[in-house]
């Protein structure tokens, strides 16, 4: 069995995490741990716990001193707050997920201009994974910390990277349009996020300074071996879960003569062709399909007259986005079926 603990298993991420790994047959859950909560049990911060899983929330002082115990920690914390639990969890040879953005991005002056935050581990920064399997898998088998990916660039480029790994496209712009639940932005009362700013409305935010962008563009660089120009805009939806990104490209000179739609979903068909969480579909992508599931949906539209491509991405943000995706990884670490504990019911509606 594999030994894990759960920093910040409060939050919206942390408590899908938790449930996730409680029905993971090869984990054995050692503690949780929660900032404002400890001493309680999940099931009286969480109702839907009681009955099915009633371990008691330590403070992160007690999680630190049971290190010892466990072989994986799960961090999902607001960001910043990563680093330090890392570097002590690395003293005590255990694995880390980090489910937040602190070491996401390669370069650390990018960070700490999109952050705000000074990082203080760089060495542990350089050693990290970025924690996208269906990318990255060769990698996250051999790390000790993973640094998985946010949720709006996990539909972003997994939409985007048949394209761009195949040079089909241009690179001097690609704007990517999201649209993500309320649950997104945590559990933590905001007023941007009560029931009256959000219920019947919806509205763009972060427009061209949202801390995504430099991550979506950090990977799709990679990708595309090309300085990309990215422009991200993300929105709020009057929904619980779920996140979905419109990507907006252009055919290149060299694709432009022989490409038509069904050659795109060629592309897509082999590039996730061994790809058990990704569904390339002829239909276009709903948050409806993917919700409660660890899946991203993907769909392109292709009109060869303008040569304009528009990529459909869908997930749900708590699972593909966070606590699955991380779920994901350490499967992949721990070489078992990729899919173990993810085989969830996906509730059309
Ligand atoms: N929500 C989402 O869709 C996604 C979230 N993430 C990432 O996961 C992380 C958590 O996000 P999310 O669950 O949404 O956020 P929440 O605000 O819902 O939860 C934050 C968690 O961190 C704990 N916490 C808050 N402040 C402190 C502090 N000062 N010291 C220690 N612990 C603290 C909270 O504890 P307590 O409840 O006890 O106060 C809670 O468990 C973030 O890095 C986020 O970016 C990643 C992908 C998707
Ligand atoms: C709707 C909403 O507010 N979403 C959050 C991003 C979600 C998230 O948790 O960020 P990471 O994926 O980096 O961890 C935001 O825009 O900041």
């Amino acid at each position: 069995m594999i030994k894990v603990g759960v920093i910040g298993a409060t939050g919206y991420a942390g408590q899908q995490l938790v449930w996730i790994l409680n029905n993971h047959k090869e984990v054995k859950i050692e503690f949780i741990s929660s900032y404002s909560n400890a001493g309680e049990n999940m099931g009286e911060v969480y109702a839907n716990y009681k009955k099915y899983f009633e371990k008691k929330l330590i403070s992160q002082e007690e999680a630190e001193e049971n290190f010892g115990k466990i072989d994986v920690l799960f961090l999902a914390l607001p960001h910043g707050l990563s680093e330090k639990m890392t570097k002590k969890a690395l003293e005590n040879n255990v694995k880390v997920f980090d489910l937040g953005a602190d070491f996401r991005l390669d370069d650390l002056e990018t960070y700490e201009k999109w952050y705000d935050v000074k990082h203080e581990f760089p060495e542990i920064n350089q050693s990290a994974v970025y924690g996208l399997p269906e990318l990255n898998r060769g990698r996250i088998k051999e790390s000790q910390v993973v640094a998985c990916t946010g949720c709006y660039p996990t539909s972003a480029i997994l939409g985007a990277a048949p394209l761009l790994k195949n040079k089909v496209v241009k690179t001097d712009k690609i704007i990517i349009d999201s649209k993500s639940g309320v649950s997104g932005a945590g559990r933590s009362a905001k007023i941007d996020t009560i029931f009256t700013e959000v219920n019947e409305n919806f509205k763009a935010y972060g427009v061209l300074k949202h801390r995504h962008t430099p991550e979506i563009k950090q990977e799709m660089d990679k990708l595309s071996e090309s300085d990309m120009n990215v422009v991200f805009t993300p929105h709020l939806l009057p929904i619980n879960r779920g996140l979905l990104s419109t990507i907006y490209l252009e055919v290149n000179e060299k694709w432009k003569e022989s490409l038509t739609e069904e050659k795109i979903y060629e592309i897509y068909n082999d590039f996730y062709k061994n790809e058990y969480f990704i569904r390339v579909t002829e239909n276009l992508p709903e948050i409806k399909n993917v919700k409660n599931s660890n899946i991203c949906e993907i769909g392109v539209r292709y009109d060869s007259k303008t040569g304009n491509i528009v990529v459909i991405s869908a997930i749900d943000n708590l699972i593909k986005g966070a606590g699955g995706q991380a779920v994901q990884s350490m499967n992949i670490m721990f070489e078992l079926e990729e899919n173990m504990g993810l085989e969830f019911l996906s509730m059309y509606i």
